[in-house]
């Protein structure tokens, strides 16, 4: 069996989605579970919704309703017919006014629980699999369709859900059979909490969900499918000479969708490196390109690929009380806890660490905190760039090459993952772009 997770752009109007299931079709023999997230652009329009909700924007909200609403039942009309046209309007009609009413219970208490902006958002791929679903009956395969809130259960952490994994791996073997021809189709990032109220697990989650399902379903591989070749040796928007890696480790490619390259959710590869089952990405448009395969080895050593993240924060912590102290990073560390915000990257001296953050929430609480303990400098609009790749920065040439490549831009900090396969430099968020260029020149388009 195989988990086939197709993102937004793949899913974006009916001939993409009619592209989705010929893919589809051609593994079909195998079994398919086709994971599917929302039409692209329709979980950020209902973000808005909640948004002009909040505010009390009546005008804007029925915009808004009105714009999702004529996408979806486009899609159906452009291409369902006859009982099957009928069946998936009067599906579409239902959910709309389920989520008409949501939004105008919102609206006048111009108020909006991160609960019930899941309750929302989720919308987007219930409506995108409901179109997926009555095409494929159209098309006459032996479709069904799961509601993911049935499998995928989570804890209460709305908008960014931890999922329970023994439970779901439970619901998912006890409750999802997919024999030789059978097409289940399920929602990306959508879950929900023990008591059946409606989850997410953060944005981008539809490959995390692929992967928890392929996982707990003991899938032959884990197929996600998207707008790029594959996972690109630099994001391909930033670079337009990027290339497609063939093949990745696990712990390749969790680097580098953890450090910016978000082509596939940083996430993923946990449930499927535990099960060992081999993940694809692959391009929707081009489904015979080879994409690139992620398992367990990496097949050469040396820089694969250079991601970034934007927007970073720096914090430095300056104090003469750390010289030959101990217990003083736990005291810094305990602070991030309290207010649960991951670390990136840190580099210490002896009086003093820098640390880069990506969320600023509670930037303010955390100084504050931190400055009970030493001087505290923040800075904020930073990039991180970092080259990955097995046995990165073993190499002394690596480290030449970039700082080389680097000259004129200032590199605030820089630090070296202990496995070896992380090399990372912090600069002024302005600088990214044109840094990422200068190491992909010097490192991919030689000769
Ligand atoms: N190293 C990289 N390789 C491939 N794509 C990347 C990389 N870094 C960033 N990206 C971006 O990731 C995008 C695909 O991810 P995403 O938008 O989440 O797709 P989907 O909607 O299919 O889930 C690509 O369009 C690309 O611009
Ligand atoms: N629709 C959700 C989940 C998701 O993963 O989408 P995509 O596969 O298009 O990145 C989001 O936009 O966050």
């Amino acid at each position: 069996m195989v988990v086939m997770k197709f993102g937004g752009t793949s899913v974006q109007d009916a001939d993409r989605m009619d592209r989705v299931l010929s893919i589809a079709e051609e593994e079909l023999n195998e079994g398919v579970v086709l994971v599917a997230s929302a039409t692209a652009k329709t979980t950020d329009r209902l973000i808005q919704l909640t948004q002009a909700s909040a505010r009390g924007d009546e005008e804007s909200v029925q915009s808004i309703l009105n714009l999702i609403k004529t996408h979806h039942f486009q899609i159906a009309h452009d291409f369902l017919e006859g009982e099957y046209l009928e069946k998936a309007v009067a599906r579409l009609e239902t959910l709309f006014a389920e989520l008409g009413t949501i939004v105008k219970g919102m609206t006048l208490l111009k108020e909006v629980s991160p609960r019930t902006l899941d309750a929302v958002v989720a919308f987007g791929e219930i409506l995108s699999t409901t179109l997926l679903y009555h095409r494929a009956l159209q098309r006459g395969l032996k479709a069904r369709l799961l509601d993911s809130r049935n499998y995928i259960i989570t804890d209460d952490s709305f908008g960014n859900a931890t999922p329970d994994i023994r439970e779901t791996y439970r619901r998912l073997s006890s409750g999802v059979k997919v024999g030789a021809g059978d097409l289940v189709i399920m929602q990306g990032f959508i879950a929900s909490t023990p008591d059946g109220t409606t989850s997410t697990l953060g944005r981008g989650g539809s490959d995390y969900s692929a992967a928890i399902v392929g996982a707990g379903l003991h899938a032959s591989r884990i197929e996600i499918w998207t707008d790029v070749h594959g996972v690109m040796t630099a994001d391909p928007r930033i670079v337009p000479e990027a290339q497609p890696i063939p093949q990745l480790s696990y712990e390749e490619a969790a680097e580098l969708a953890y450090f910016g390259a978000k082509v596939v959710h940083p996430s993923t590869i946990q449930p499927a490196v535990e099960k060992n089952i081999p993940v694809l990405v692959k391009n929707t448009m081009d489904p015979n390109g080879p994409g690139t395969t992620i398992t367990h080895r990496s097949p050469y050593k040396g820089l694969k690929a250079i991601a970034t993240k934007r927007s970073i924060t720096l914090i430095t912590i300056q104090s003469y009380r750390m010289l030959n102290a101990y217990g003083f990073l736990s005291r810094i560390f305990d602070v991030f806890a309290e207010y649960r915000t991951p670390v990136d990257l840190i580099a210490t001296s002896e009086v003093s660490v820098s640390m880069t953050i990506d969320n600023k929430a509670n930037l303010h609480s955390i100084t504050r905190e931190l400055s009970k303990i030493g001087k505290v400098v923040v800075e904020e609009e930073k990039a991180i760039i970092s080259l990955v790749g097995e046995d990165v920065w073993k190499t002394h040439e690596t480290i030449l090459n970039a700082f080389s490549a680097l000259q004129g831009i200032p590199v605030r900090m820089i630090t070296m993952g202990s496995s070896h396969i992380n090399l990372s430099l912090v600069v002024a968020d302005r600088d990214g772009e044109e840094s990422v260029r200068r190491l992909h020149r010097a490192f991919f388009e030689k000769g």
